[in-house]
């Protein structure tokens, strides 16, 4: 505690400090390389990791997702703090993650698998109960991109119906997390996580039918890459 008697989140869980200080390491730019950054975003088991791979491959880009490896072990710890606490670890991994953006942007093509919009998207739909249409309206501030955290050239949001998503889910054959029983038994959770992504803007969210084939998701993901950042041959 300081001298007002005030905690700081190193004296309530020792793992903050840890995090506090990876995130003092990095670099605080917001500013990324000559090469295209690009988000891929999407609920659980939409195909990310699966989608993400093939780009890296294709692109021979860099993979970099957040939070990121150098955080990855305290996410348990996180995960089992109020929202609010949770949220913070979250946030950070973004900034520490656009670090590596950052640099990485300077010699190649960057993917990320989940980054900013993911964070906000659940996080809002936590905050707000009922409906999709309870949700702060469209344009609102929450769905604006943070000014000081770098920006990706293009986000991709894959689509999915949740009978799909469940079926991958259990495809899977993995324990499921707490978040991933509450998207299944709450619809309306997983209606406004879609809907807030879908409201995200600076940069907005391109929709990717994700029910598709893997090839598919993938032929399409590659297209509006290409379309969009037109330095990748
Ligand atoms: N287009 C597709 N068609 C059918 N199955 C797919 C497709 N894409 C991915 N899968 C399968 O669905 C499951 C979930 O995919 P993946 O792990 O890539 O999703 P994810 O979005 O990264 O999930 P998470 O966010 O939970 O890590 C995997 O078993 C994967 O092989
Ligand atoms: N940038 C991020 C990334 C993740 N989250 C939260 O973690 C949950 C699960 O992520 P997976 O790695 O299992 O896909 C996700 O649902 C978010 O709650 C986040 O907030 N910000």
């Amino acid at each position: 505690p300081d001298d007002w008697g005030i905690a700081f989140p190193g004296d309530l869980i020792p793992e903050a400090n840890e995090v506090l200080q990876e995130a003092d390491h990095c670099s605080r730019t917001s500013r990324k390389g000559k090469f295209p950054v690009i988000g891929i975003e999407g609920l659980d088991a939409t195909g990310k990791s699966t989608l993400t791979e093939s780009l890296r491959e294709s692109f021979k880009a860099v993979l970099l997702k957040s939070p990121p490896d150098c955080i990855g072990r305290y996410r348990k710890r996180f995960d089992t703090e109020p929202p609010l606490i949770r949220r913070a670890f979250y946030a950070l991994g973004n900034y520490i993650t656009a670090s590596f953006i950052a640099n990485k942007s300077a010699t190649s093509p960057v993917i990320v698998d989940r980054y900013w919009h993911s964070t906000a998207a659940y996080a809002i739909a936590t905050e707000v109960s009922g409906k999709a249409e309870n949700l702060p309206p469209p344009h609102h501030e929450l769905y604006q991109w943070p000014l000081d955290l770098l920006q990706p050239d293009l986000v991709l949001l894959l689509t999915l119906s949740p009978e799909e998503r469940i079926r991958r889910i259990e495809g899977r054959g993995e324990q499921k997390t707490k978040e991933e029983m509450e998207l299944e038994a709450n619809c309306l959770f997983r209606q406004r996580v879609e809907e807030t992504y879908k409201r995200m803007e600076n940069p907005a969210c391109v929709l990717v039918d994700a029910s598709a084939s893997k090839e598919e998701v993938f032929k399409n993901a590659h297209l509006l890459i290409k379309r969009y950042c037109n330095t990748l041959s």
